[in-house]
């Protein structure tokens, strides 16, 4: 199971949770408390393992925008979390993540008209167009099935019930935001635990005991 966190806007964050195991990291280029520059965005990815998804997300904006800050940022992958639609998503030569909102089952007919490589889950628009902390109802998404999708698990993700969210839809991966923060920034023993909760790592197990 693969692990993003998202909203990272500084370097010592990203560098302790790619030595956590973290395999992708996100940054906001949307209107978000969590909004980053071009500039410290390149400065954080030029330092970042070459493997690594390095995931610009991006709320309805012009294709030349987001062909810009791939291009100066090394941003790898594109998540486009508003109403784009399945040829806007297609128009891109690198991988894409559709986001979508799913508020009722109604919401997950819309996935088969999406041929991008991935689809992310997310819980309906709160205040922003996502990083809001809510959950969806799971059981809506595990009903309908999405099979021959990657799928993205996102919306109020927490350590306390990734666990769960993971056995009900089984997604390629999980992503979290609010879920890892205090106050609003971003909290390394959350992150932690987050990891080790998602990659079945049990408490203590890389303590070394002296004698
Ligand atoms: O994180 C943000 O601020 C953000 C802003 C605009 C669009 C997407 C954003 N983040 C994505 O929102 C979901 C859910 O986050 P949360 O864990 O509920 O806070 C996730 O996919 C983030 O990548």
């Amino acid at each position: 199971m693969k692990v993003k966190i998202c909203g990272i806007t500084d370097l010592d964050t990203a560098l302790s949770a790619v030595e956590m195991g973290v395999d992708a990291l996100g940054f906001v280029f949307a209107e978000s408390k969590r909004r980053i520059t071009i500039d410290c965005a390149k400065e954080i990815i030029r330092v970042l393992p070459k493997d690594l998804l390095k995931i610009g997300v991006f709320v309805n904006e012009h294709k030349e925008m987001i062909e810009k800050v791939v291009m100066e940022t090394g941003i790898n992958v594109i998540q486009l979390h508003g109403d784009e639609s399945p040829s806007d998503c297609d128009s891109f030569a690198m991988p894409v993540i559709k986001a979508l909102s799913i508020g009722s089952s109604q919401d997950l007919l819309q996935a088969d008209e999406y041929g991008c490589e991935y689809l992310l889950l997310d819980s309906p628009k709160g205040k922003y167009r996502g990083g809001n902390g809510i959950t969806f109802d799971w059981s809506v998404a595990a009903r309908r099935g999405l099979k021959g999708k990657n799928v993205i698990l996102a919306g109020g993700l927490t350590a306390e019930n990734v666990a769960e969210a993971i056995q009900i839809i089984q997604p390629y991966m999980v992503d979290v935001s609010s879920g890892v923060e205090v106050e609003g920034m971003k909290d390394k023993g959350k992150i932690k635990r987050f990891i080790d909760e998602v990659k079945g790592r049990k408490e203590n197990e890389n303590i070394f005991i002296a004698r």
